[in-house]
């Protein structure tokens, strides 16, 4: 039988050796992808996390479960804390009118904001009572105007460098119904301009030049039903305007035009190159501008929503390893 050595045939040897050492390169970032997962503050991201976990890893255990429930309650506290406090800040102030709604708002603000030391029957009432209350419920449709969860907003660009090369995919998260809500730390921010500002710094930082994005446009429920009731995203973007006149003229739905034009804001940023601007200061030098290809793909998502999610993620899926296909191709 004849035996192929390396000294036989080096050449084939080499090249079978070559094939087999890229077929396990591909094969390992086909099975395990770094997907790094971004966002700013409230966007969703644990939400994700936690939708991955369900969807994959068998949900959680009852133990897991209860660890939650002093977080629950605490969430709980805070937002009824917040509406009645918010209640007599906002301008125009709401008046709470119904008597036994004004005890219950008072004997919320008497707790404070850490909540009471244990969830009595009489706590819980007062909560019900409150919720239940019209007034309050104005307050809750009024939360852009004021801070209901008390959260961190953070920008995670620090974290970048650690990631440095590793990375194939970003996954960007972006609250979309942020668009009239203010930041926690400065209320002269809006929320959505500053996730879009941070989109883009993340984007044209060297340290991810060759992963692409994925941008999730989360919380698309509360989008529909802010624009549904009237709010008008032109207030804090006053470019949508124009945007709507020239790509929104077939469009019935007010909804879907504004769905359209945030997606819109997305290819915008990743499409303008902030160094071209220094290349221009260079007057007499003629530089080539460097064309950036990379992949950019923007879904709707509502993070809270189990099977949005699972849809979701069986496109995005097939993007990661086509695009992990594309930079690391064997090929
Ligand atoms: N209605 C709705 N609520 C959402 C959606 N996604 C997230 N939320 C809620 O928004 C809040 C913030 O979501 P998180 O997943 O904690 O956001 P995060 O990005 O991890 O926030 P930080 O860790 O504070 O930066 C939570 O109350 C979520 O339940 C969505 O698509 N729709
Ligand atoms: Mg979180």
């Amino acid at each position: 039988m004849p035996c192929i050595s390396r000294a036989n045939n080096p050449e084939k040897e080499n090249s079978k050796e070559l094939e087999h050492i890229l077929k396990n390169i591909y094969q390992t970032f086909s099975q395990s992808i770094n997907v790094l997962l971004l966002g700013t503050g409230e966007s969703g991201k644990t939400t994700i996390c936690k939708q991955m976990k369900i969807l994959h890893i068998n949900g959680f255990t009852d133990e897991e479960k209860s660890s939650r429930i002093p977080f629950i309650k605490q969430n709980v506290h805070e937002s009824v804390f917040s509406m009645v406090s918010a209640s007599s800040k906002i301008n125009p102030p709401v008046e709470i009118k119904d008597s036994k709604a004004k005890q219950s708002a008072a004997y919320i603000l008497q707790i404070g904001p850490d909540g009471p030391p244990e969830w009595t029957n009489e706590y819980i009432d007062h909560v019900k009572i409150l919720w239940a209350d019209p007034d309050i419920q104005t307050v809750f449709q009024r939360s852009n105007e004021y801070q209901l969860i008390d959260s961190t907003q953070q920008v995670i660009c620090l974290f970048l460098q650690v990631f440095d090369g590793g990375i194939q995919a970003i996954l960007f998260l972006i609250a979309a119904s942020d668009f009239d809500q203010t930041l926690r730390e400065d209320e002269r921010v809006n929320r959505l301009k500053e996730a879009f500002h941070v989109y883009e710094e993340i984007f044209w930082s060297r340290f991810v030049r060759g992963a692409g994005f994925l941008i999730f446009l989360n919380k698309q429920d509360l989008l529909r039903k802010k624009i549904e009731s009237g709010r008008k995203i032109e207030n804090y973007f006053p470019d949508y305007i124009n945007y709507k006149q020239t790509n929104g003229t077939n469009q019935s739905d007010e909804y879907e035009v504004v769905k359209g034009f945030l997606k819109h804001k997305i290819m915008e940023i990743s499409q303008r190159d902030p160094d071209a601007v220094s290349r221009h200061i260079m007057k007499d030098v003629v530089v080539k501008p460097v064309v950036v290809t990379r992949n950019v793909y923007v879904h709707y998502t509502t993070a809270t929503d189990t099977d949005n999610v699972k849809l979701v993620f069986n496109d995005v899926r097939d993007l990661i390893i086509e695009m992990n296909v594309q930079t690391f191709s064997p090929i």
